[in-house]
């Protein structure tokens, strides 16, 4: 199955001059969305980790089930002011704006090997801000894994120390 036929080009979302990568269509189809699980499964198989983590919204709907399906936990990464407790925060850029991520300061302890999930690398400025976070707190970035590669951002120029793998590049 191709899952780039699931996968449509909105013009001009959610700013002008954006072709915004909608994922709806695969996550509408239940073979379409079961066989991006499953392709995931077996690209973050070739690391050694405990933890998923993920930014809300889409990086929660790939990592859930990803996180069952691989027996790992899940860390939730949210936009400001979501979480209960003490958390970590972080502004950064991404290829539409400005905005700001936060993290249970208690998610991650010393040596935890974790996974960062998401479904579009586009310029990395998301990714990167979590890798940092996970860093902060004394955990280590086993592997960066996404559904959806924007190469022509160059998004791994800023992901150099890390291993990075993506299902689908544009
Ligand atoms: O590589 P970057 O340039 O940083 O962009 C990638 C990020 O942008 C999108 O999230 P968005 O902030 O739009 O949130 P959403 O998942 O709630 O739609 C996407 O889900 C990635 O998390
Ligand atoms: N072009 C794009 N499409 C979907 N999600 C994105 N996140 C950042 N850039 C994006």
């Amino acid at each position: 199955m191709d899952l780039k036929h699931f996968i449509r080009d909105i013009p001009d979302f959610p700013k002008p001059g954006i072709i915004f990568k909608d994922v709806t269509p695969l996550l509408r189809d239940p073979e379409a969305f079961k066989e991006s699980i499953e392709l995931l499964k077996n690209a973050a198989s070739f690391w050694d980790f405990d933890l998923i983590v993920a930014p809300e919204a889409r990086g929660f709907i790939f990592a859930a089930p990803l996180a069952l399906e691989m027996g790992k936990g899940f860390i939730p990464i949210r936009k400001p002011g979501k979480l209960p407790y003490k958390v970590i925060s972080k502004s950064y850029s991404l290829e539409y704006g400005e905005a700001a991520l936060e993290m249970h300061k208690d998610a991650i302890v010393e040596r935890n090997k974790v996974l960062i999930l998401d479904d579009v690398l586009a310029t990395g400025g998301t990714i990167k801000a979590i890798a940092e976070m996970i860093e902060e707190a004394g955990g280590e970035v086993a592997g960066i894994l996404t559904l959806i590669e924007l190469s022509f951002l160059e998004p791994r120029k800023k992901l150099k120390d890390y291993q990075v793998k993506a299902l689908i590049t544009y």
